[in-house]
């Protein structure tokens, strides 16, 4: 299949768009490099020994998007560009709306034009808000309680409102819970920004002594050791999630929404233990109040995808962990397996 990845210089775009040139895809990628940078394009040509066609565009201009369509004519789109942060989705609300929804209505109409009839759409369990009920199934109720989920949302009824009306369309949700690791051969990871909050990039800076302990943001949650519990997924899982994704989409109905996670939950303390006994080394605790609006709990049943398709979760939460340490050069990396 031809495919367009919007974002596919980012953390899950890039290690997905590594899955799809493996299994014989011709690729092209669209990213503005707002949150990426072309080196990332050599570190995909590396890994798989084939360059992408590579356009560096901002979604939200209509005119320069359709120039892409125009050139390359795929016949699907996987959907990774957007903004991602919650607090920042917090600080400024509408540029979360601009991106995620308006830069999701350009690329529909791009479809819509140049008949492009597969979608594959990043969405996020942040759609569910706080859980009403474990595990999260696709028919949970979704309650996102910050603009950065409330946008996902609207992006994924945008593309059902669309798809509803064009009887040749295909598409797939995929809601991601916590992706985390590395891709084996060394050349991709998560570039862990300033700005990253999540539990493995400030564990990685203390291990990095940038930080001399670990802020565990509540001890007192109804969960096994009282620390907050969330499902974490391989990236290179997440990534081939959507080759099967893409698949699921030729031979069913029209819209298709899957979880994408283990169906395990893990306390920030399994996190935190994992990590140190990677590395061998203490990660230093200081335990402070929990963050506003954080779930106690947030874990995936990701039996819709299984079922449906042959995708299931290989790497354990260790693969994890050493897949980040040896990204980071905190550790060296061994053979590579058959991750
Ligand atoms: N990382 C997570 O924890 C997580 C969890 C759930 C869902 N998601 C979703 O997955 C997708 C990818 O996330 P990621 O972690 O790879 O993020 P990322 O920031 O690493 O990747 C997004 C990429 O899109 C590009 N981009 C952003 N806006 C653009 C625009 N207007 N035009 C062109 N390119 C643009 C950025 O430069 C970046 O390379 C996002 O849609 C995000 O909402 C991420
Ligand atoms: O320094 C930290 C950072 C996080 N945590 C805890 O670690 C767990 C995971 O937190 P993350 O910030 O890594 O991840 P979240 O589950 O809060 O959020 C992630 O998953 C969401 C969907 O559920 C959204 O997609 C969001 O963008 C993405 O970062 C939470 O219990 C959090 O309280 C800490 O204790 N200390």
């Amino acid at each position: 299949m031809k495919v367009l990845v919007t974002g596919g210089l980012g953390y899950i775009g890039s290690h997905t768009a590594t899955v799809l040139i493996n299994q014989g895809h011709e690729l092209a990628i669209v990213d503005d490099l707002s949150n990426s940078s072309e080196d990332v394009l050599d570190a995909i040509g590396r890994t798989t020994g084939v360059k992408p066609k590579f356009w560096r565009h901002d979604i939200l201009n209509l005119e320069g998007l359709e120039r892409v369509f125009e050139a390359f004519r795929p016949d699907g789109v996987i959907h990774f560009a957007a903004y991602k942060s919650v607090p920042e989705s917090i600080r400024d609300p509408l540029a979360y709306w601009e991106n995620n929804v308006q830069g999701t209505l350009c690329l529909l109409k791009c479809m819509d034009k140049y008949h492009a009839s597969r979608f594959v759409f990043s969405s996020t369990a942040a759609v569910y808000g706080i859980p009403t009920e474990l595990p999260v199934t696709e028919l949970t109720e979704t309650k996102p309680i910050n603009p950065y989920g409330q946008t996902k949302l609207a992006a994924e009824q945008l593309i059902a409102s669309f798809i509803a009306t064009r009887s040749n369309m295909r598409g797939v949700i995929l809601r991601y819970f916590n992706p985390v690791g590395a891709h084996p051969a060394g050349f991709l990871g998560e570039v862990v920004k300033e700005q990253s909050h999540n539990l493995v990039a400030q564990i990685v800076r203390v291990l990095k002594k940038e930080q001399e302990a670990l802020s565990v943001f509540g001890k007192d949650f109804p969960t096994r050791d009282g620390t907050g519990v969330r499902d974490y997924i391989h990236i290179m899982d997440l990534a081939e999630a959507h080759v099967e994704a893409l698949e699921a989409s030729k031979k069913t109905s029209k819209l298709l929404v899957y979880n994408v996670g283990t169906g395990h939950g893990y306390s920030v303390i399994d996190i935190v233990t994992r990590f140190e006994a990677a590395m061998g080394s203490r990660v230093p605790l200081r335990f402070e109040q929990r963050r506003i609006g954080d779930p106690a709990e947030v874990y995936a049943s990701g039996e819709r995808l299984k079922a449906d398709t042959r995708w299931r979760p290989r790497r354990s939460l260790s693969d994890m962990c050493l897949s980040v340490l040896q990204w980071e050069d905190l550790k060296e990396s061994g053979p590579a397996s058959d991750l």
